[in-house]
């Protein structure tokens, strides 16, 4: 199994460059894992309390689960991962059956951050945007798919999002292997990455 761990700040790209990669591979060979899907169970809070949440703060992953989860898949058994709603800041209830498969993607803003979890990895790519950039892409994306207004992008980037960019994802560039400039769409690296995982199934 070969196991590529995807990070880079928000709106950074990260989604659809997993998306780009694994467009022209065979279903069964490549399942992706999303660390949107092991944010903390918060059904304990109201949805009120649940917004006022850091969701850009480490503290805010279930990195246990993850790195139960990762195991599992490696000593070849399936995985039920959660299904999260932005929405109402917290899991459905409802899980995906996620089998192992010869090549595993892990994306998400904070999954360098977690020594552990960075050593699952035989591959880490850090996808790479500027910050003005990102936050554009993150107004238009959270407005049209994450039902969220413009004050409360705004807000939590000034509040949370900007300061635990600098302070927890921006450090973990260190950690990558390859580093994916993505201000435009780099289709170049998009098929080296996807090379690199043929090369395995071959
Ligand atoms: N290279 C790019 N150029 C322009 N827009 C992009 C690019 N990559 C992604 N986007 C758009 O930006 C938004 C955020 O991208 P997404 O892949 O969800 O980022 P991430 O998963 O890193 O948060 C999406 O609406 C997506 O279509
Ligand atoms: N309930 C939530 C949970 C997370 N977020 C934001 O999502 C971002 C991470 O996801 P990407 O697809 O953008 O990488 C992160 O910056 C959190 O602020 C949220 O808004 N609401």
């Amino acid at each position: 199994m070969l196991i590529i761990g995807i990070a880079g700040g928000t709106g950074c790209g990260k989604t659809t460059v997993v998306n780009q990669i694994i467009e022209e591979l065979p279903d069964k060979e490549v399942s992706v894992i999303s660390q949107d899907s092991y944010y903390n169970d918060l059904s304990h809070l109201s949805f009120e309390e649940r917004g006022k949440i850091n969701f850009d703060h480490p503290k805010a992953i279930d990195f246990k689960l993850l790195g139960e989860h990762l195991t599992q898949l490696r000593a070849g058994k399936s995985i039920q991962q959660p299904v999260y709603s932005f929405a109402s800041h917290n899991r459905t209830g409802q899980t995906v059956h996620t089998p192992p498969s010869k090549v595993m993607i892990v994306e998400g803003i904070l999954i360098l951050t977690h020594p552990e979890i960075r050593e699952m990895f035989d591959i880490k790519i850090f996808v790479h945007a500027d910050s003005d950039e990102r936050l554009i892409r993150r107004l238009k994306r959270d407005i049209n798919e994450r039902g969220r207004d413009i004050d409360e992008v705004l807000y939590r980037y000034q509040t949370t999002l900007k300061p635990m960019h600098d302070q927890f994802i921006e450090p973990t560039k260190e950690h990558a292997d390859i580093i994916i400039p993505n201000n435009k769409y780099n289709t170049v690296a998009v098929d080296i990455v996807r090379t690199i995982i043929i090369e395995k199934l071959l």
